[in-house]
Formats: C-alpha cells, sequence, structure tokens
C-alpha cells in the first residue's frame, strides 16, 4: 500500500533522511519510531506531499507522489503532530468544513461525519467549540479530521504527544479500532507507544532505517539468554562471588527475595554472549541450586539503545 523507495532530503550539506527505503502492507499497522531530530516527521511530510524530496520517491496505493500528488494526498488522511484545528468553529462545523474541502459527496456528508465521530468518540461534543475541548478531546478531532473521506491510510505523526495517561489509552484504543479498515503508519519517539498499538516497528535514527521487524522479534533477536532473571537457594554473598567470576558477565542486580532463604538476581552478559550453562554450572559446582532461570526480554528502549550504539560501533570501524 506505501512503498518509499530510497527517499533523502538534504538541508544544505545536512541530511535529514538518507536514503529510506520501506514498504507497508495493505491493513498494516506500522510504528515509526525514532528520536527528536531522527527523521520521522520529514519522512511523513514526503510522503503526504507536503514536502518534496531531494531524492528517491514513494508510492501510495500505486500511485507516485511526484508525479500524481492529487490521487496521493485522495488517499491518505494525515493527522500532522499540530493538527490546523479552527479553534472558535463547533467540532460539527469544523468537520462540515473539512468534508467540503475534501469534497466529500453531500448526499454522503452527514452519515460519515456520524460515523466518524462516533468511532473517534466526540459524537456527544459535536456542538462544543473547539478552544473548549480538552487536549485528548481536541487530539480526536485532529483524528477525525484525518478520517474524513474514508482514505485507506492514516499517516499519524506524534498522536498521543502531550496528552495525559488516561487520554493516551483511550486515543490508543481508537488507534487499534481503525486498523481493520485502514493501513496506519504511526511515529512516536515514546517506545512504549508503538510496543502498544503497532505491529511492526520501523526504527530510524539519524536519517536511516536501522531495524524492521515486529516488537517481539526485536526483542528476542537481542536476547539470547544474554539478560536473565534467577532465584537461587542460597545466600547474596556467595551468589555474587559466584556469578562475578562467570566469563562475559558484566552486571548484577539483587531484586529482592520472592522466596525464604532464596535470591532473586539480574545477570546480564556482554556482548549477547549466552551466559545459561556457564551460570548453571559455576552455582552447581557451588551446590547453590538454581530454583528458576528465564530470560528477560529487552524492553524497547533496551533494544533501540542497543541497535543504535551497534550502528555508532559499525560506523567506527
Ligand atoms: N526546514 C529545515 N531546515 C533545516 N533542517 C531541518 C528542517 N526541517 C528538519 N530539519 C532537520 O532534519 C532532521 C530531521 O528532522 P525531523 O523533524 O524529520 O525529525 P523527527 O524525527 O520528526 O523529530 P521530532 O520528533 O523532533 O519532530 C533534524 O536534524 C532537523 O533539525
Amino acid at each position: 500500500m506505501i512503498k518509499v523507495e530510497h527517499l533523502t532530503k538534504k538541508y544544505g550539506q545536512h541530511y535529514a533522511i538518507h536514503d529510506i527505503s520501506f514498504e507497508v502492507q495493505k491493513g498494516e499497522i506500522v510504528g515509526f519510531l525514532g528520536p527528536n531530530g531522527a527523521g520521522k516527521s520529514t519522512t511523513m511530510n514526503i510522503i503526504t506531499g507536503y514536502l518534496s524530496p531531494t531524492e528517491g520517491t514513494a508510492y501510495v496505493d500505486g500511485f507516485d507522489i511526484l508525479e500524481e500528488p492529487e490521487e496521493v494526498k485522495k488517499r491518505i488522511g494525515y493527522l500532522p503532530e499540530n493538527p490546523p484545528l479552527y479553534m472558535d468553529m463547533t467540532v460539527q462545523e469544523y468537520l462540515d468544513f473539512v468534508s467540503d474541502i475534501k469534497k466529500v459527496d453531500k448526499k454522503e456528508k452527514k452519515r460519515s461525519m456520524d460515523k466518524i465521530m462516533e468511532t473517534v468518540g466526540i459524537a456527544h461534543v459535536r456542538n462544543r467549540l473547539i478552544k473548549n475541548l480538552s487536549k485528548g478531546y481536541k487530539q480526536r478531532v485532529g483524528l477525525a479530521q484525518a478520517l474524513i473521506g474514508n482514505p485507506p491510510v492514516l499517516i499519524l505523526d506524534e498522536p498521543t504527544i502531550g496528552l495525559d495517561p488516561k487520554q493516551i489509552i483511550e486515543i490508543r484504543t481508537v488507534i487499534k479500532n481503525l486498523r481493520s479498515e485502514h493501513t496506519i503508519i504511526l511515529s512516536s519517539h515514546i517506545l512504549p507507544e508503538v510496543s502498544a498499538v503497532c505491529e511492526r516497528v520501523l526504527i530510524i535514527n539519524k536519517g536511516k532505517i536501522v531495524a524492521s521487524d515486529t516488537p517481539e522479534n526485536l526483542s528476542k533477536r537481542l536476547t539470547h539468554g544474554s539478560k536473565l532473571q534467577m532465584r537461587v537457594l542460597g545466600q547474596k554473598q556467595k551468589v555474587y562471588g559466584i556469578l562475578e567470576k562467570v566469563p562475559g558477565v558484566k552486571y548484577i542486580e539483587f531484586i529482592g527475595p520472592k522466596e525464604p532463604n532464596t535470591v532473586e538476581v539480574i545477570v546480564e552478559a556482554e556482548n549477547n554472549l549466552d551466559i545459561r550453562a556457564d551460570i548453571f554450572y559455576a552455582l552447581s559446582e557451588a551446590r547453590l541450586p538454581i530454583l528458576m532461570m528465564r530470560a528477560v526480554d529487552l524492553t524497547l528502549e533496551e533494544i533501540f539503545l542497543q541497535l543504535t550504539t551497534e550502528e555508532k560501533e559499525a560506523e567506527a570501524v
């Protein structure tokens, strides 16, 4: 549904994005994750036709963004970081206005607006002035304007930025409900955001894609028993003394006992080493029985750090 080919955007000598390529299949919900300044907004602005690339192009539903920008715009609902709302209009007036701009069929207009207001949960505030709504509700109105015209593709730039935790959960639920009918790209620099909503994550750093996978696979790819949680029958000092001698162990943290006479410990290995067997032999030789050992999945924060550091190390070589 979306195909991005070798997109580059240069400002002077500075690359905002550099040779980015990726595809998003119909019905997919993909998270675009990266720190501030990574190039997320630039990429989205190019796909939506608000910015022209220095090199490369993109296709939306088979239409080239450079050759047929109007066809592309028809197929995309865009929620920019700061949605263009008219504060002195009521919700209904505003959506009516956007429907006219997007040339929604007059006969269809009321029915489609009602459906959209229902979907994003703003039907009960339809007659309120936008300026009097909370930030969370303003964001829903922004989402509603993106949905007008029923575009098959939705591009949402930081949709939950500035919202409180309750509003974040509500907007996420709304977005999840949209995915059956739309292909969605959602950008965020908040890592739990994409793992909560998206099936696949594209990680972008300094204008380049550094990873593309499901949140689960990214986590698996980088663990391999390199971060473990264990429960060991024995005393803290003894366990520590054994673990610190196991080759490859770089970090040991006791997290408080969960059972009497045991210690609960997190152990991390350097360079993704699998240290499970060595730990097993070392502790059993010292007659310190392991009652439980499990791999701890990396959080997306840790994955992101690893991927971006790996890239730095590769650059340094
Ligand atoms: N108009 C511009 N002129 C010069 N440099 C720019 C311009 N717009 C963006 N950049 C630079 O391009 C890079 C990518 O910016 P972009 O806004 O795409 O990042 P982002 O990932 O969306 O970050 P944020 O979450 O902060 O918006 C940054 O280094 C930024 O400073």
